[in-house]
């Protein structure tokens, strides 16, 4: 490790835990309301695109409440993707999911994809994938819990679709506005977004460099 990738998991680490601390800070009613809000864009949105297979998360700790839009996948006949973690490989596994019945208790305390749910391959993947994180920026950049796990997906999806077994993948990212800073330290693996969606709306981002 160099001095500057040092210092970049130093600042990582600290902004880490004053992001937590907004997010968390965020009152639980206010939480709720712009949740609703946020689902309420992306759905208008989802609508306007007509895309068929979505990857979520399922929310845990304080994050934006993504229950009413996977209900909306469903109820509307779309595909619901959610992952399935593997702690020893840092990698996820992707899991068309029709229920709330479907999911179990994951690594981290996430109800995820049962262990028994079988796995879908990169090329059925989702054409829009809606990411959670810590903080993001207007250029797309975002900070998870520092495992790497929606950055090791995004290579996979960007390897796939470079060798033409998939199609260009739309990155989400779900936040409050509360969440969205100026500046989010980013690492080379780091993944972008193409946009983010808050209470306030959607973003398309700047792209990475420009
Ligand atoms: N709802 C949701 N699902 C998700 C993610 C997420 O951020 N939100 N993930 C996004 O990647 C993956 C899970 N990643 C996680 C990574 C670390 C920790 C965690 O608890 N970390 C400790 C730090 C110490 C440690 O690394 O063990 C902590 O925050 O206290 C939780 C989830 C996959 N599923
Ligand atoms: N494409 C990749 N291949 C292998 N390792 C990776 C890749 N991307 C990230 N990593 C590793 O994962 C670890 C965590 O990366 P980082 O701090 O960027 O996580 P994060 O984006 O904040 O977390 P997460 O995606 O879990 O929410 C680092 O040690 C990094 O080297």
């Amino acid at each position: 490790m160099t001095d500057g990738d040092l210092q970049l998991a130093a600042c990582k680490r600290e902004l880490r835990s004053r992001a937590a601390a907004i997010r968390d800070g965020i009152h639980p009613l206010r939480r709720g309301e712009w949740s609703s809000l946020a689902c309420r864009h992306a759905w208008k949105w989802l609508e306007e695109t007509g895309a068929k297979s979505l990857m979520f998360y399922v929310p845990f700790r304080s994050e934006l409440d993504t229950r009413p839009l996977i209900e909306w996948c469903w109820a509307e006949g779309r595909k619901v993707i959610l992952p399935r973690v593997h702690a020893d490989s840092g990698e996820l596994s992707l899991h068309r999911v029709e229920s709330w019945n479907e999911l179990a208790q994951g690594a981290y305390g996430i109800p995820e994809p049962a262990e028994t749910s079988l796995a879908i391959g990169e090329e059925d993947g989702p054409s829009v994938v809606f990411v959670p994180g810590l903080a993001f920026d207007p250029r797309g950049g975002r900070l998870g819990y520092g495992r790497g796990y929606y950055d090791r997906l995004w290579d996979r999806f960007e390897r796939a679709s470079a060798s033409g077994t998939r199609e260009n993948t739309v990155w989400v990212g779900l936040a409050y506005g509360a969440q969205v800073l100026p500046v989010v330290p980013m690492d080379v693996h780091d993944a972008y977004m193409d946009m983010l969606i808050t209470e306030q709306g959607m973003l398309h981002c700047r792209k990475k460099g420009d």
